[in-house]
């Protein structure tokens, strides 16, 4: 019979998971990480499993070998995982650019984050019984109102004591949720543990830089809980803080989403603006990152426009003189 150890366990399960490429090095160099801290408390042999593992250098006792084949190995990832990492992030910029907020969705894992990703989406991400059914991020645009969009994200679930190796290697994952503009806290309802697993998440959520974020915690599955209905709570000054919903019937779906437009609704302004016939590439910008309500020719070659734009996007306008914006509203 194999032995197998909570965080080997762990690990197995995040390597039958993992489907992108840079879920699968990541995986593999956190079970590298962790079978070389199984080295150095003794373990002399390693199972020869993986290709390319070299000859035993002159002089070298097995566990040197091994060592160093592994040591070899987790900078090869390392590299690797770099660029995938700098691809990642060009991705991430380029949504920047297209200015849209990020909302992610959090949580421990089976809370049902994927299960609300599609109700809200309609996207048919995978969702199933069982730990870690999500590994790699997953985005789509959602939009919340007539003239507001935002970015969804399903992300990997967190788990009590997450091996510090996993929580390393799954760190750049996990950016997602800390460059987000709110996180939707998914907790499953009907977990008498729900507590735990709160303070689980959001001491994660600290260590990966999210503390600061701004969270509303969705108590999901309330169909499988007598007696709890769909429902909002807010704080003193107003801000919806809880929302109680079921992801699979939908009850309480419509909450959430009223509670995402006011969220994100005062992000949106409402400016005329006036472009003379040398701003087409401004205009062009207003196209795609605004929602243009109107536009008259000015008769000389340039354009009257009403926008409404998010407040981060305001900077678009900031090459054009005061005169030419008109606020309102
Ligand atoms: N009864 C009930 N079951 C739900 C609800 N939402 C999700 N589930 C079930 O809970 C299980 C886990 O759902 P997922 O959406 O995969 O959970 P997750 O949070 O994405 O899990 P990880 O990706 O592992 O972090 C699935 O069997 C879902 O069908 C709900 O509102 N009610
Ligand atoms: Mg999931």
């Amino acid at each position: 019979m194999r032995v197998i150890d909570r965080i080997g366990l762990i690990l197995d399960i995040f390597a039958q998971r993992a489907q992108s490429f840079e879920g699968k090095l990541q995986v593999e160099l956190a079970q590298l990480r962790y079978l070389s801290t199984r080295l150095v408390r003794g373990w002399t042999h390693l199972e020869r499993q993986k290709g390319g593992i070299g000859l035993r250098g002159p002089g070298e006792t097995q566990l040197e070998t091994d060592k160093r084949l592994i040591a070899d190995r987790i900078r090869q990832i390392q590299k690797r995982l770099e660029k995938v990492e700098r691809q990642r992030n060009q991705g991430r910029s380029a949504r920047r650019r297209a200015e849209l907020p990020v909302v992610s969705l959090v949580g421990y894992t089976n809370a049902g984050k994927s299960t609300l990703f599609n109700a809200l989406t309609g996207a048919g991400v995978y969702a199933a019984n069982q730990l870690f059914a999500t590994l790699d991020p997953t985005l789509r645009r959602l939009p919340i109102s007539s003239n507001l969009t935002v970015i969804l994200a399903d992300t990997v679930g967190f788990i009590r004591q997450l091996p510090h190796e996993l929580v390393a290697a799954f760190r750049s994952t996990l950016k997602e949720a800390a460059d987000a503009d709110l996180l939707l806290h998914v907790i499953d309802a009907s977990d008498e543990r729900s507590d735990e697993t709160i303070a689980e998440v959001n001491r994660v959520l600290g260590e990966i830089g999210a503390a600061e974020v701004r969270q509303i915690q969705v108590y999901n599955k309330i169909d499988r809980v007598v007696d709890l209905e769909p429902q909002i709570e807010r704080n003193a000054s107003g801000e919806v803080t809880k929302i109680w919903l079921s992801a699979k019937t939908g009850a309480g779906l419509l909450l959430l989403e009223q509670a995402l437009e006011g969220v994100f609704r005062r992000e949106v302004i409402h400016r005329r603006v006036h472009l003379g016939p040398t701003s087409a590439g401004l205009r062009a910008r207003l196209y795609s990152t605004a929602r243009v309500l109107k536009e008259e020719s000015d008769g000389a070659g340039g354009w009257d426009l009403e926008v409404e734009l998010l407040k981060r996007n305001v900077k678009l306008l900031q090459d054009l003189d005061e005169s030419q914006v008109s606020m309102n509203g």
